[in-house]
């Protein structure tokens, strides 16, 4: 499956009072999470779609773990109606927590057991695992069946907790910071992971600090800030910058010229007129996804 997002305009959220989707993966209305006289999520509707990569992005503080945790069935909420697989997460049982999968930030695989032996054990808890031998393959880890747990890096432990909330077959799987500490080969080997996951059907919701990471994986992307959502969007659409003037830079007479503009090809068009071969250090750039998130950040700071 490719993305399910293609036609989404931005701001692509559902409005407070809009029913729960039945047919959402996640369905959030009015969410409210208190610590004291203080709200750590004050008023998240949401809806995640079957099937697709969803980014929660947010700095320190918004309220992602705390909305994550409710959605898992990990903590108490004060207000809303929350569906995570058609079940109130308050009231999930045990067959609606084996349809998800929790890969979380602290790792797990200090077993004495080897690898493969901890991923047998796990798979024995669910009624309809995946081959333990399977998952080892899809997450990379195949020559490492044998090691110790302890004996794993931490790229290779990171993608073993991955292993281990996957093994159960889950219909959802949330990633929590999947790729902190990895080295950029393992994060793209991650990420191709995390690709092959969707392409089986599995819904993922990742939260992260890292922009590209979200830019490259997520078919859309939420931007949490106090506890609310400032916008839902594809990432190329995030903050307007699909339709954000372009910024084109170039070198003349020894100095560095930039200028804004809407129409990028006209603009080199021009600029090219006035050199006889290529123009110096020429680059056309648009805003980067983290642009666009610092100064959603910043403006509701
Ligand atoms: N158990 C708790 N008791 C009191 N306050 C809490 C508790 N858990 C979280 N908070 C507060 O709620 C707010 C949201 O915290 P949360 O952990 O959900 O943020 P986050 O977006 O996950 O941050 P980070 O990116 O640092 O993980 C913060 O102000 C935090 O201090």
């Amino acid at each position: 499956m490719t993305s399910t997002s293609a036609h989404v305009v931005a701001d692509d959220r559902p409005h407070p009072g809009d029913p729960l989707d039945p047919d959402a993966a996640i369905s959030v209305r009015g969410l409210v999470k208190r610590y004291g006289d203080r709200a750590a999520v004050d008023g998240l509707d949401l809806d995640i779609r079957r099937g697709e990569i969803f980014a929660l992005l947010g700095p320190n503080g918004a309220g992602k773990t705390t909305t994550v945790e409710i959605l898992e069935g990990h903590r108490s909420r004060d207000a809303g109606d929350v569906r995570v697989l058609g079940v109130d997460p308050a009231r999930g049982g045990r067959r609606w927590r084996a349809d998800l999968g929790i890969v979380l930030q602290s790792g797990g695989g200090d077993s004495q057991l080897s690898v493969r032996e901890q991923l047998q054990a796990r798979a024995s808890y669910y009624a309809d695992p995946r081959d333990p031998a399977e998952v080892l393959e899809l997450v990379g880890l195949t020559a490492q069946a044998d090691a110790r747990g302890r004996a794993l890096s931490g790229g290779q432990r990171r993608r073993f907790d991955v292993a281990l909330g996957i093994v159960g077959r889950p219909r959802l799987l949330f990633l929590d910071e999947p790729t902190t500490g990895f080295d950029p080969e393992a994060r793209r080997q991650f990420w191709a992971m995390v690709r092959s996951l969707r392409d089986l059907g599995t819904t993922m919701l990742l939260t992260t600090h890292y922009l590209d990471e979200a830019e490259t994986l997520a078919d859309r992307v939420g931007v949490l800030a106090h506890g609310r959502l400032a916008e839902v969007a594809v990432p190329a659409a995030l903050g307007g910058r699909g339709t954000a003037p372009a910024v084109v830079s170039w070198t003349e007479d020894g100095v560095r010229r930039t200028a804004e503009t809407t129409t990028p090809t006209a603009f080199v068009q021009d600029l090219a007129a006035r050199f006889p071969g290529e123009v110096p250090d020429l680059a056309v750039g648009r805003p980067t996804l983290e642009d666009v998130y610092l100064k959603m950040i910043g403006d509701r700071a």
